[in-house]
């Protein structure tokens, strides 16, 4: 299996892209707010925008190199794309769609139709294969868009945002289907999303891209315990709070910028500039304050409730904001907790992570 490497520039027009990149075989998922460059990047990998320096290589394959003029065509690069527009043709049925590119490569007929009942039964999508694409449903459109891809047996998948345009139902129902069939295919895919849910659903590798650039890249793990900024912290829906080290009375605390203060397992950190993560899963919410072990707490007042499925994402603010998740049984426990009421945030010491930073940025 081949593995992208690229390292690309091209100026955009509030700022310069600037991008390095590895995909190995699966997915990794692009994730950056609106305008970060995230199809500007898949449209330079395609081969539809020349990027103005770097190198793109696909496996053994150079596709793209400025400084050794090397700059393969789009339909020679062996890069399936799928953007948001989807782009089907309305004048052939699902089946004519998943042939289309085999066609134009002058591939047989008979050739042709094995690959489609290929695709159309690995996919699931049968059902659909005599179907007027104007008659689908948007999750389905998606199916047969990537089917549309696979026929011509890419080395590199691009998705942009392929759940954006969708209902949450159908939302849930093509996530589960993309799971399940890029896992089987295996290939490199750069899965584009702006919707930190859908990192958190898929729980692969993941690059955060911010202003053209790749500010980190590891698994969904790593970006969760070990955010590389405060950008990267919020975005995965880290809690990153900014203060510093202090010692009070032979101890060290960790005095937040909004004026908390909380203990922490502080082995590795001097008094000066810090910042704290918890993951919303390792905070726990009370009415009152619970007797025990000495725990971090903050009370505040309930600003939003979002109930994700079978989670409940609670967010509290006074002198700081921390935001909590719970499941859907505790929140019920919880007597369904709504803006506005108070409530004690509480988490263990060693369930926070407290690290110095050479100086606070404003
Ligand atoms: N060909 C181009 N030349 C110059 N600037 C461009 C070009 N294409 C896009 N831009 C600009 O580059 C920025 C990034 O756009 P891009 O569409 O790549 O972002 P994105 O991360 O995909 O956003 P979204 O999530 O909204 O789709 C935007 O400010 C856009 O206006």
């Amino acid at each position: 299996m081949s593995i992208l490497v690229c390292r690309l520039n091209y100026p955009l027009a509030n700022y310069q892209l600037a991008a390095e990149l590895t995909v190995a075989p699966g997915i990794t998922v692009l994730l950056g707010p609106n305008g970060a460059g995230k199809t500007s990047l898949l449209r330079l990998l395609a081969g539809l925008n020349q990027p103005a320096s770097g190198q793109i290589q696909l496996g053994e394959r150079c596709l793209f190199d400025a400084e050794k003029r090397i700059d393969l065509p789009s339909e020679k690069r062996r890069i399936g794309m799928v953007f948001q527009d989807l782009a089907l043709f309305p004048h052939l049925d699902v089946s004519g769609n998943i042939g289309f590119g085999l066609k134009m490569r002058r591939v047989s007929s008979s050739a042709r139709q094995n690959r489609v009942q290929q695709l159309l039964e690995k996919l699931a999508i049968e059902h659909l294969a005599k179907r007027n694409v104007t008659t689908l449903s948007g999750g389905e459109r998606q199916k047969v868009a990537l089917a549309r891809t696979l026929a011509t047996d890419p080395q590199l998948l691009l998705l942009d945002e392929p759940t954006a345009a969708l209902d949450p139902a159908a939302r849930g129902e093509i996530r589960r289907w993309l799971q399940t069939v890029l896992t089987q295919l295996n290939i490199p895919t750069l899965l584009v999303t702006h919707d930190a849910e859908e990192v958190a659903y898929f729980r692969k590798r993941v690059a955060v891209m911010e202003q053209g650039k790749i500010v980190q890249q590891g698994s969904f793990h790593q970006l969760l315990r070990e955010p590389a900024s405060e950008f990267v912290a919020r975005f995965v829906g880290v809690n990153y709070i900014l203060g510093e080290v202090c010692e009070q009375a032979g101890k060290l605390i960790f005095c937040s910028r909004g004026g908390a203060k909380f203990l922490a397992p502080f082995k590795q950190v001097i008094p000066g500039a810090a910042f704290m993560t918890v993951l919303p899963w390792d905070i726990a919410l009370y009415r009152e304050l619970p007797d025990g072990s000495p725990r971090n707490h903050l009370y505040g007042e309930i600003r939003d409730v979002v109930i994700l499925g079978d989670r409940v994402r609670i967010t509290l603010e006074k002198e700081d904001k921390l935001v909590a998740e719970i499941s859907t049984r505790g929140y019920l426990a919880l007597g369904e907790p709504q803006p506005g009421e108070n409530f004690w945030a509480v988490f263990k010491a060693r369930e926070a992570r407290i690290e110095n930073c050479e100086e606070l940025p404003c």
